[in-house]
């Protein structure tokens, strides 16, 4: 069971700042806007704790968008079909496994507006939660089988996150413009980056 949670709860949460910051790289008007925030709500603090997280609505802007284009896992955890059913016109027999293609909702067209484009504030105010409850979204999943570590997840990125751009501006090396980053995914049980991040961070 600790061997379960260290291995579910340590690459999802990593590749997720990964993907963030890779993100927000490439968009240096996000990445302006989230550093101002971050700056504005801890300035004078000597260290970054927890609480502060409240005051920054717009780094979880970043991260809820963020986890739509990158969910750590594309592939929800199998489910098996209970009874005969139909499903959008498909006859789904009893004990069918079900794979649900998270990577797919999370970027379909018929949902969400200009899809592919990394644009946090889709979700302000918006009522789309991340707990399971609207299955255009399921970063953490659905229903029993949920991540059960989704608390501690969310926890597990936004401080990173609040230090890492705190401390230190980004920029990518060999005066590489933001365009030049290379998104590509390595698909498998999880999405991570493909080719190593590499940043060159300054004061
Ligand atoms: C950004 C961080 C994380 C993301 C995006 C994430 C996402 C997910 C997803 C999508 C599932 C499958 C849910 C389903 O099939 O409905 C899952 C399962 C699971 N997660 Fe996470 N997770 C994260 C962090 C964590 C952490 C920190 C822990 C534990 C400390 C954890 C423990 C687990 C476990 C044990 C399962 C399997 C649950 C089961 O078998 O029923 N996860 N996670």
């Amino acid at each position: 069971m600790m061997q379960d949670m260290f291995g579910a709860g340590t690459d999802t949460s990593s590749a997720t700042v990964e993907w963030v910051i890779s993100e927000l790289i490439r968009c240096p008007r996000a990445m302006e806007k989230v550093q101002t925030e971050v700056r504005q709500a801890v300035n004078g603090k000597e260290k970054i704790k927890e609480d502060d997280i409240q005051d920054l609505p717009y780094l979880n802007l970043v991260i809820r968008e963020t986890l739509r284009l990158h969910p750590p896992l594309p592939l929800v955890l199998p489910r098996e079909c209970r009874q005969p059913m139909n499903l959008a016109g498909y006859d789904v027999a009893n004990k069918t496994k079900l794979i649900v293609n998270v990577f797919a909702i999370n970027r379909d067209p018929e949902y969400w507006k200009d899809a592919e484009s990394f644009i946090p504030e889709r979700f302000e105010n918006s009522n789309t939660t991340i707990m399971g409850a609207d299955y255009e979204y399921l970063p953490f999943g659905a229903g029993r089988r949920m991540c059960p570590g989704s608390a501690l997840g969310l926890a597990n990125v936004q401080l990173p996150l609040a230090n890492i751009l705190y401390y230190f501006k980004w920029k990518l090396p060999n005066g590489s413009s933001h365009g030049q980053l290379d998104m590509t995914e390595s698909f498998g049980a999880m999405v991570q980056r493909k080719t190593q991040l590499m940043l060159v961070p300054s004061f």
